[in-house]
């Protein structure tokens, strides 16, 4: 393992809310297939403080679900992950840092990690549950193996962590077999169990996708609920920018396994920079746009195989400057403080188009 810096831990309450969390730099996550190297991540970095939500915003196929099994270390083994994914913790008393994309996808360490200070919820709640096991019994363990190791106290956490998550007739639920829960009730039972360990980042992959509007809705007050209460820092990962003006404080939009644009998310709705950013918010319906017709965005993603040198939503963009855009990497610009964009025409001083 390997720890970066280690100091006291400090302060009250705000300056906490001050730490980051979690700090991603460079993350790579390649996979060899036989068409080439797919760039499914390729070359991310932001940081998530205490108590914040970044939503993670893009296309099918852009590589948000691979940006969250790299933190995990859930992918194959055929994928080579690179770069750095620091998370930041105290451990016996002291704040350490552990890089994550450094440790053993199986060893015991990031297994401890995994459901514990990191934890993930996603579509379909039961593939997180085995159908052999009550819903008890499942988040039981989880506090075993995370939080304590006296089976009494795990079982009074599991029914007090049940009825935080909103659970109707809790003490029932805990002799239940997954399948004889309603859809909302699995995704509540999901959050109980990754919310169990207590861990300090809860992804969040398309958690309400699957779900009706008002159970969505449910869902989503309770992950902000738990945000509020437990102090947790959220990673929230969807295609729908009506659930990123709902939960995210700050918004990473990803193209072809690259973040585009990363701001607060007023910025991101009243002054977004990049091309790719403006073409996915005219595409969102309104009250106010209900008569006009819904943009799409032309063209399609290319396959991340092989990508011609220049930005890669080049082919789409309405605003492309052959000699301009498609030659060499973009980088990053800090248009402002907190807001970054990966397109040649929001580099400083350059003529506004
Ligand atoms: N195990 C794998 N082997 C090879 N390629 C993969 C694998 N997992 C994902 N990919 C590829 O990596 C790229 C990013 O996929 P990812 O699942 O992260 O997209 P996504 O943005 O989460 O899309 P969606 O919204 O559809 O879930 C895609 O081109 C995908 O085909």
């Amino acid at each position: 393992m390997r720890r970066i810096r280690t100091n006291k831990e400090g302060g009250g309450q705000m300056e906490r809310d001050e730490e980051v969390v979690l700090e991603l730099n460079g993350l790579r996550a390649h996979f060899r297939i036989k068409e080439g190297v797919l760039k499914a991540v390729d070359g991310i970095g932001f940081a998530i403080k205490r108590r914040r939500t970044l939503g993670i915003v893009g296309e099918s196929g852009c590589g948000k679900s691979v940006t969250s099994q790299a933190i995990l270390r859930l992918l194959p083994s055929f994928a080579t992950v690179g770069g750095e994914v620091l998370l930041r913790r105290t451990k016996e008393g002291r704040a350490e840092t552990v890089d994550i994309a450094k440790l053993d996808p199986n060893g015991e360490e990031m297994r401890s990690i995994r459901g514990g200070e990191i934890a993930i919820i996603f579509q379909e709640p039961m593939k997180a549950f085995s159908p052999i096991h009550t819903i008890g019994d499942q988040i039981t363990e989880a506090i075993l193996l995370h939080r304590t190791k006296d089976r009494k106290e795990a079982k009074r956490i599991a029914l007090e962590t049940l009825r935080k998550v909103g659970m109707s007739n809790p003490e029932q639920r805990l002799n239940e077999y997954p399948h004889q829960l309603s859809g909302g009730m699995r995704q509540r039972a999901m959050i109980a169990m990754a919310v169990a360990g207590n861990p300090s980042v809860l992804i969040a992959d398309e958690p309400t996708t699957a779900l009706d509007v008002t159970v969505q809705a449910q869902v989503l007050r309770l992950i902000n609920e738990l945000k509020e209460s437990n102090g947790t820092s959220v990673i929230f990962i969807t295609h729908d920018l009506g659930v990123i003006a709902e939960m995210s404080d700050e918004v990473a939009v990803m193209y072809l396994g690259k973040v585009v644009e990363y701001t607060d998310v007023d910025t991101l709705f009243y002054g977004a920079l990049h091309p790719y950013t403006q073409a996915l918010l005219a595409s969102i319906p309104s009250i106010s746009r209900k008569h006009e017709r819904l943009e799409t965005i032309e063209g399609t993603v290319p396959f991340p195989v092989d990508l011609p040198a220049g930005c890669g939503f080049y082919n789409r963009c309405p605003k492309a400057r052959p000699g301009v855009c498609n030659v060499g990497d973009v980088p990053l610009y800090e248009v402002k403080p907190g807001h970054q964009v990966r397109c040649v025409l929001a580099e400083p001083g350059r003529e506004a188009n």
